[in-house]
């Protein structure tokens, strides 16, 4: 295939990636060059041990950081030449993210806090786009409720809404049953891989549970700031 028609199947492209944290003089080298590339509909868990680096990359991966040097290509986009604001607009409407604590607005409903990003991105009926991401991830129910009134793995779900309602090319997904009970955790990880499925979506997936990479096309494993291995997963 020629290069440029396989670039249009990339979804995520890292070269060279490094990251530095710290006061000049006292840096640590949390990311050390990390080369990567993962096409698109993709589903990929991420394991390392802890401090390995994962959330690191996938905080540049998604344009939360920047990386110290290196190129990062995110949906079509080079991140490099992009300071904050362009970073926060390229995120919008393609990449969603999940992450461990739910990070809900308290004084939004479940409604709110999935059609408010819509509203403010501008996107056409984004209480009724809401309100059918609700009904998909099986919360038709408690739309008006709001995060306190809501179990943990509801607050996910309304979480993973959230993160699907704009359909976003890449879904990043930062331990999402970390704080949750194991069967209210295969309930969420069910759901976050049929939603994926049904949205064509890139899937990347921070995870501490090697069962979750039968769930995965690829499984990539970090250490000490590298990539250590790079394999198929479970569902590829
Ligand atoms: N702001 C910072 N300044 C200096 N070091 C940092 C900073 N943030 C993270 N680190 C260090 O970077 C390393 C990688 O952290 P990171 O959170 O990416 O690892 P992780 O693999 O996601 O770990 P965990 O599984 O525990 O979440 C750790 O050693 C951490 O202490």
């Amino acid at each position: 295939m020629p290069d440029s028609q396989t670039r249009t199947h990339i979804a995520i492209a890292a070269r060279n990636v490094t990251l530095s944290l710290g006061e000049s003089g006292n840096q640590t080298q949390i990311l050390k060059g990390i080369d990567l590339e993962i096409p698109l509909g993709q589903s990929v868990a991420l394991l390392g041990p802890s401090g390995s680096g994962k959330s690191s990359l996938m905080a540049i991966l998604s344009g939360l950081e920047r990386a110290t040097s290196g190129e990062v290509t995110v949906a079509g986009l080079d991140f490099g030449p992009m300071d904050e604001d362009g970073l926060a607009k390229a995120r919008r409407g393609r990449i969603g993210i999940v992450l461990q604590a739910f990070h809900l607005l308290p004084t939004m409903t479940a409604l709110e806090n999935v059609a408010v990003p819509l509203e403010l991105a501008g996107r056409d009926d984004p209480f009724g786009t809401a309100a059918r991401e609700l009904e998909a991830v099986g919360l038709g129910h408690r739309v008006t409720h709001y995060p306190s009134q809501l179990s943990g793995g509801e607050q996910q779900r309304v979480a993973i809404a959230r993160a699907m309602a704009p359909g976003p090319d890449i879904i990043f997904a930062d331990e999402p049953t970390g704080n949750l009970d194991g069967t209210t955790g295969d309930a969420i990880i069910d759901l976050l891989f049929g939603r994926q499925k049904a949205s064509g979506a890139t899937l990347l997936i921070i995870t501490h549970d090697p069962a979750l990479a039968t769930h995965c096309d690829r499984v990539i494993e970090m250490r000490d700031g590298l990539i250590i291995a790079d394999r198929a997963g479970g569902a590829a």
